[in-house]
């Protein structure tokens, strides 16, 4: 995306924000609360679509499109709310997440394969499980939805520590077939699971490179994160 700005009725939210994620990366976006991460996401799938600037997919530009257009397109989302379908079983929900409605026992069988914890929960409804179990239903549907580029919001949030590390294994192995873009809170899991990032400030990004021994003590970090 380039110079976006995107607004929430009068209020300006992204002050042209600008980024790339490109094939095979996985790329964070880190910034204190309220900065525009979620936004960033919205605008890129044109939830909030912006009122300046483009979105480019594959180099095409897509600003403006509907999100259904999007998804078809091979980019799927992980909201921050996981988005579950409470009574229906794990499998279902894997299963709904498939485009192609033949390929669904495959599909499934292949998420259960990439997510082996979740096998023996197949058949319960996503309601009742933990919330790390529940994250990771919300990534393999990702994955099943055949995306080349997920969007993934704040996957680590609300779970214990031993579960964030069993996610950020899943995501590990996601980011083998789909490009990641991340907004993560959890400094060093998001520089551990990305290749480069960028760090957002009031709209706007304000650092931005790899990742590469980078720690929330770097200066030109630490003044936006503390
Ligand atoms: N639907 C909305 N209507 C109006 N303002 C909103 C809406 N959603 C978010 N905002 C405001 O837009 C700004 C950016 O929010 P955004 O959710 O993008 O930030 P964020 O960096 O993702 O933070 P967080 O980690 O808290 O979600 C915030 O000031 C927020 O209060």
């Amino acid at each position: 995306m380039e110079d976006v700005h995107a607004y929430y009725g009068e209020s300006h939210v992204l002050e042209g924000v600008s980024l790339r994620v490109d094939r095979g990366e996985t790329v964070a976006l880190i910034g204190r609360n309220g900065v525009g991460k979620t936004t960033t996401l919205r605008a890129a799938l044109q939830l909030t679509p912006p009122r300046e600037g483009v979105v480019r997919l594959r180099g095409e530009d897509v600003t403006g499109e509907p999100t259904h257009e999007l998804a078809h397109r091979g980019v799927g989302w992980i909201p921050e709310d996981r988005r579950m379908f409470e009574e229906l079983t794990v499998a279902e929900n894997i299963g709904v997440a498939v485009k192609d409605a033949s390929r669904v026992d495959e599909k499934l069988e292949s998420a259960l394969e990439t997510f082996p914890e979740l096998r023996e929960h197949e058949n319960r409804k996503a309601g009742d499980l933990s919330g790390g179990q529940q994250q990771m239903v919300a990534i393999a549907r990702g994955l099943v939805g055949e995306n080349d580029l997920l969007l993934v919001d704040e996957p680590s949030e609300g779970l214990a520590p031993q579960i964030v590390q069993t996610v950020a294994e899943a995501l590990e192995r996601v980011s083998d077939e789909a490009s990641l873009l991340l907004v993560e809170q959890n400094f060093p899991l998001a520089m551990d699971l990305a290749d480069r990032f960028y760090l957002v400030d009031n709209g706007r990004v304000v650092e931005s490179g790899s990742t590469e021994g980078v720690t929330a003590d770097d200066e030109r970090i630490r003044r936006y994160l503390a």
